[in-house]
């Protein structure tokens, strides 16, 4: 896994028979993904679903984007681990639902890349180079890129000093953002000084809304508790067979490992 053998993942992009009249759309999630949650492969079926009731746009596929190891964020395991649980689980959503993908390139840079340049990156690769998509009149289309992201990732936006306002103007103005409802985040306070590119962020509200977080499957983890059906079960067992995120001392991992059907 290095820049040098990178390819951008394609295979679940729908580049034909793209319903005429609507606009192509990619969903595109950053973040730590230490480990990948259930609640994490729900921002996409929400958006999904969203998306089709409420937009004149067309998801043809979507990505999920870990940060690099240069983030150095507490509980950060190792990209390569991150990578591979981002895909067994999106090996398990797409049984069900055929368009997410895993991109490294965010992952495998050797500095932190900005969420600005992480959306031109998806940019240059399926509109510059894929050259955009076709629709079912037989047109070529550009793909809209989107930003998929809870509202927690959404408030820090409207917290001074985290972004650039440069790259906010860029992400949002030119991007957009489908914001999941997280529980814990005020809506209004967290779009408070986003006003300028409302009309570019779209609000998604949970039905079932559900505190499942990475921090806490690490936090269960080190308590010894079971994660059953709040990650996917293939990357439970990765867990437990790399013996992530325990204790110093390993007991975490060695009672899970025990607990092992
Ligand atoms: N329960 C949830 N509801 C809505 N959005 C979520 C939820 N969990 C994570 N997200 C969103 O998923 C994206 C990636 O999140 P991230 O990897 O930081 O997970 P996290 O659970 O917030 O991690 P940590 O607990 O380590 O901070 C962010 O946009 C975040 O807002
Ligand atoms: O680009 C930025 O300036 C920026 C500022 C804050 C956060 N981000 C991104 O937002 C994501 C946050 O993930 P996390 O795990 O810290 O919640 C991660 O992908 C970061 O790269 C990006």
């Amino acid at each position: 896994m290095s820049l040098e053998n990178y390819h951008f993942p394609s295979s679940r992009l729908q580049t034909t028979d793209v319903e005429a009249g609507k606009i192509p759309l990619v969903l595109v999630a950053c973040g730590s993904f230490s480990p990948i949650t259930i609640l994490h492969l729900r921002m996409f079926s929400h958006a999904y679903d969203y998306v089709k009731a409420n937009t004149n746009f067309t998801v043809v596929g979507a990505y999920l984007s870990p940060v690099s190891d240069a983030y150095k964020k507490a509980g950060l395991a190792s990209s390569t681990h991150r990578l591979r649980m981002a895909e067994l689980a999106a090996e398990e959503i797409n049984n069900t639902t055929d368009f997410l993908m895993v991109d490294e390139w965010e992952a495998v840079q050797p500095a932190y890349m900005p969420t600005a340049k992480v959306l031109d990156h998806f940019e240059h690769e399926i509109n510059d180079v894929i050259g955009g998509v076709e629709n079912t009149n037989g047109q070529k289309q550009p793909v809209r890129i989107a930003l998929l992201a809870g509202s927690d990732l959404i408030q820090t936006m409207s917290a001074p000093g985290v972004w650039s306002q440069d790259d906010l103007a860029h992400i949002l103005g030119k991007y957009g953002a489908f914001v999941i409802e997280r529980a814990g985040t005020d809506i209004q306070e967290a779009l408070g000084s986003l006003k300028e590119w409302e009309d570019n962020i779209y609000y998604i509200p949970q039905l079932i809304t559900n505190e499942v977080s990475s921090t806490k499957i690490r936090l269960a983890i080190k308590r010894w508790m079971n994660i059953d059906y709040l990650v996917p079960a293939t990357v439970v067992n990765y867990i437990k067979e790399h013996g992530l995120y325990q204790d110093e001392d390993g007991s975490a991992t060695a009672k899970l490992k025990g607990n092992a059907r």
